[in-house]
């Protein structure tokens, strides 16, 4: 079954909506402005969260004291790294936190691939650009890859269908589920009707 990540969620209502529509992980961005969230809040969402579903904290080149506070804190049960983090960086935070990391890719080219494929990182995620952009790239280039990755990148219910034909592990979705910069309820629902639709085939 492909997992399902509902990332940039940031509204109590995002977290009852994520309790009643159970994805695999949700996705609380420590990044950019859009949607973004401080380690308060999501602290506040995290306790309206249902404990078994685990919190990915998205970051962009963040100070590695504030990522292990907020494991250590229980806020976040895994870790995005979504800035074009160096090898350097992964292999010391690995040492200081245990939890699954993930580095995401933006894909441009197969050059781009084997980058992602040789990630220092647990898990891997290819992704269309900065994150969180509601673009797609081209998916040709993931053919290449025998490591299992979350599939990013303009996601939607228009395109889900083909993404999970990819097979990836895991797949991402934020802007697809929105409207008018918020998470809409219509639209999880259908997103994730869709993928329960393809894993009963
Ligand atoms: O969402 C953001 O604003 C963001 C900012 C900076 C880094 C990452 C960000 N988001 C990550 C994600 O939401 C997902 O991992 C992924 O990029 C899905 O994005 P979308 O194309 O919007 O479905």
């Amino acid at each position: 079954m492909t997992k399902v990540k509902l990332c940039g969620l940031r509204r109590p209502c995002d977290m009852a909506w994520a309790n009643e529509f159970r994805p695999d992980y949700a996705g609380f961005v420590f990044a950019g402005k859009k949607r973004r969230v401080s380690p308060e809040e999501a602290l506040r969402l995290r306790l309206l969260l249902d404990p078994r579903i685990p919190a990915i904290g998205v970051f962009q080149n963040e100070d590695p004291e504030l990522i292990s506070r907020l494991v250590a804190t229980g806020v976040i049960q895994a870790v995005q790294l979504h800035g074009g983090e160096t090898d350097a960086y992964v292999t010391a935070l690995k040492r200081r936190v245990h939890v699954p990391l993930i580095q995401a890719v933006a894909i441009a080219s197969a050059a781009d691939v084997q980058r992602a494929a040789a990630s220092r990182a647990d898990y891997i995620l290819l992704d269309h650009g900065t994150g969180g952009s509601g673009q797609t790239f081209d998916w040709h280039l993931a053919k290449q890859l025998t490591r299992p990755y979350f599939l990013a990148g303009g996601l939607n219910c228009q395109n889900i269908k083909a993404a999970l034909a990819l097979q990836p592990f895991a797949v991402d979705v934020s802007s697809g589920i929105e409207t008018d910069g918020v998470k809409d309820y219509e639209k999880i629902r259908a997103f994730m009707q869709y993928i329960h639709e393809e894993d009963m085939l």
